[in-house]
């Protein structure tokens, strides 16, 4: 797969090996390798409580497997504080998703502090993203009185602006109606044009799962791991909401 933005030289993976999850003595699932890497856009599907929230905190180094190993590569250092060497790598949007103490404004320019972009290209950047989640009218709104629906696009442009180069969406288009449903589609559908490695769950195939070019499937505690071949209908729900902005990085 071609990676538009990204170094195409070093692309960054996630590499689990003979990992088994356990909770207390019952097994969740088992696989034996599974690698998510810069380009790849992976379905991640389950029914509930198969594990998928699980998976995504263990690739995330937010939890650590019950056996096996989860490695990084391509990634800068971690520093030398940091114990757990996954952390901040591929990064989790919880269904639930975390937002700052303050504005939405401040939400959204929060996740920019650390990058290095040039001025120009961080308040264009920002203004691309206020534009695609259609959140003009909400900037000075308290982050706390947002809706359900109205945080999750929040916190999905959050992440459009910095730009990771994996990123792990749990269920993002639950308690959305069809136009946020479009607009969250748009904007991570632009995420894989700039070559970001998106897992994504999902309990229905739509126009998010559409984008999707493998499968993980968590099944009889096991995850199997295939192509994802879309169905027509989901294709066609991927182009209700059209976008051309260009890319500042
Ligand atoms: N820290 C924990 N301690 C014990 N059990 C846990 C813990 N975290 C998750 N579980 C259990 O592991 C199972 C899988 O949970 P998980 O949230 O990963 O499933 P899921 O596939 O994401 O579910 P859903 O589709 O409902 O969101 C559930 O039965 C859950 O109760």
């Amino acid at each position: 797969m071609q990676l538009a933005n990204h170094s195409v030289k070093s692309p960054v993976s996630i590499q689990a090996k003979n990992i088994l999850m356990q909770f207390n003595q019952n097994i969740l699932f088992h696989a034996d390798e599974l690698s998510f890497s810069q380009g790849d856009v992976i379905y991640l599907q389950g029914d509930n409580g198969s594990g998928k929230s699980t998976l995504m905190k263990l690739l995330a180094g937010l939890l650590s497997p019950s056996k096996g190993q989860i490695h990084s590569h391509g990634f800068k250092q971690a520093p030398w504080w940091r114990t757990q060497s996954l952390l901040g790598k591929a990064v989790y949007l919880h269904q639930h998703p975390y937002l700052f103490e303050g504005s939405v404004k401040y939400n959204l320019t929060y996740a920019l502090d650390q990058r290095s972009l040039l001025p120009e290209q961080r308040k264009k950047r920002i203004d691309q993203a206020i534009n695609m989640a259609q959140l003009t009218d909400l900037l000075s709104h308290h982050a706390s009185d947002l809706s359900g629906g109205e945080r999750q696009r929040l916190a999905i442009a959050r992440a459009w602006i910095a730009q990771p180069k994996l990123l792990m969406l749990d269920e993002p288009i639950s308690n959305m109606d069809k136009q946020s449903q479009s607009l969250v589609v748009a904007m991570i559908n632009q995420l894989k044009q700039d070559g970001t490695g998106l897992l994504i769950s999902s309990h229905q195939t739509c126009g998010l799962t559409a984008l999707c070019q493998q499968r993980w499937h968590i099944q009889q505690n096991t995850i199997h791991t295939s192509m994802h071949v879309p169905r027509v209908e989901a294709v066609h729900q991927t182009n209700t909401t059209e976008f051309h902005y260009g890319t500042t990085n």
